[in-house]
């Protein structure tokens, strides 16, 4: 039996981890972490068992606590709780399906354990991906992407070791607002952009994609992930969200991965691979599938998209700073605090404003983001 520990179960891709569990009947989960859902929790210890069980809210432990009250099971809370549940001695593959920077302590702390990651956690590698990269190579650990374009990258990689890649190919769907020009924006509301055409996913993903600064995220994760620059990865919007994401190579050969919008796929190829397993559900049918689309992204009206790859470029402490400002600034969206328009304006202003420190260390990384957060909360 493969153990894992899941960061972020009572979320889209903790959720959908489990459905893959649940499926495939051969993988034990040990340990569990969330934010503050205790309800849910309660119902996926009840079902999987886990050993550990982490709510990262200190003041919903008590709650957790009398809900499991005949179960066996170790709760605990805050960041040592969530390393806890992350370094758990029997989990072989970590899960990082936490939404934000506060996974990035956690992933540090398995991997020194030396656990391999199932990354779904984006933020984590966008702002400490000069940490991770050479800790998981030094503790010979695997980082396996579930973010569905990272995932087609890895996929269409397979059997190329060696061969120079010219360039990615990171497919974007282009979000709801796709074909809108800046003015068109003036009026957004939270429901308009929590609309994604292709994907049911958390809240604050779903705002991402319809800026674009998803896209952004993605490229810099990109960079990461697979050992290239910026600047050698092209964004291409695909609409239809079937192409996933391609490599080209240097004889001009591009391979892609193609499927259903369904984060399943990817969630079981990190779990399982090098295997592929059966997996139920839609499959594409090419008679049926009349068109496929590609665009050139709009960089003026999307310009965030444009911000993330002058932090990938400029790289240190920059994609920290983009990244915490698009964190505060989302919640303040969904808070309906700020306009959708400030998203990217708060972005930018927070970049322009940045000394940028060359090689960050975690405590500077925490720091700039911090840093970042009381120059928002000044503005107002
Ligand atoms: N959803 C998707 O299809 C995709 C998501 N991703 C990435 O995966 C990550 C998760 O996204 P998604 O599942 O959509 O997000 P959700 O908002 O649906 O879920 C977030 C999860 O993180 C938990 N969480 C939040 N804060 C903490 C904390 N401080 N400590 C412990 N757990 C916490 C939440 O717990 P609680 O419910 O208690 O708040 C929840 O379980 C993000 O980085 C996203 O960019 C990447 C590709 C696709
Ligand atoms: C499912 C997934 O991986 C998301 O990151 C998705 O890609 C969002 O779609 P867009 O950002 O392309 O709109
Ligand atoms: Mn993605």
């Amino acid at each position: 039996m493969k153990k894992i520990a899941i960061l972020g179960s009572t979320g889209s891709i903790g959720t959908q981890t489990l459905d893959v569990v649940r499926e495939n009947g051969d993988i034990e989960v040990v340990s569990l972490a969330a934010g503050s859902n205790t309800e849910l929790l309660e119902k996926q210890v009840r079902e999987f068992h886990p050993k550990v069980v982490c709510v990262y809210q200190k003041e919903r432990a008590a709650d957790l606590k009398e809900r499991l009250k005949d179960k066996t099971v170790k709760i605990v809370t805050g960041m040592d709780g969530l390393i806890e549940a992350a370094c758990i001695p029997e989990a072989e593959i970590v899960v990082t399906a936490v939404v934000g920077m506060i996974g990035i302590r956690p992933t540090i702390a398995a991997i020194e354990a030396g656990k391999d990651i199932a990354l779904a956690n984006k933020e984590t590698l966008v702002t400490a991906g000069h940490l991770i990269i050479p800790l998981a190579k030094e503790k010979g650990i695997r980082i396996l992407p579930v973010d569905s374009e990272h995932s087609a990258i890895f996929q269409s990689l397979q059997g190329n070791a060696g061969n120079k890649i010219q360039k990615i190919l990171l497919t974007a769907s282009g979000g709801p607002f796709r074909g809108k020009k800046q003015e068109d924006l003036l009026n957004v509301k939270v429901e308009d952009a929590l609309k994604h055409p292709n994907w049911s996913m958390g809240r604050k993903i779903t705002i991402d994609s319809s800026t674009m600064i998803n896209k952004g995220l993605e490229v810099i994760e990109a960079k990461w992930l697979f050992d290239v620059s910026v600047d050698e990865i092209q964004v291409v919007v695909q609409p239809q969200s079937v192409i996933h994401s391609m490599v080209e190579y240097e004889d001009g050969s591009v391979i892609a991965q193609l499927g259903t919008p369904d984060m399943k796929l990817p969630i079981q190829y990190a779990l399982y691979y090098p295997e592929r397993r059966y997996l139920p559900g839609d499959r594409l049918d090419f008679w049926s599938l009349s068109h496929l689309d590609f665009e050139k992204p709009d960089l003026d009206t999307f310009y965030g998209l444009a911000l993330a790859y002058e932090a990938g470029r400029e790289g240190g402490s920059m994609p920290t700073v983009l990244n915490a400002a698009n964190e505060l600034a989302v919640s303040m969206f969904l808070d309906r605090q700020i306009t959708y328009l400030e998203i990217v304006e708060i972005i930018e202003d927070c970049m322009k404003a940045h000394k940028k420190i060359e090689n960050p260390s975690l405590e500077q990384i925490l720091m700039t983001e911090q840093e970042t957060y009381e120059r928002i909360r000044s503005r107002r």
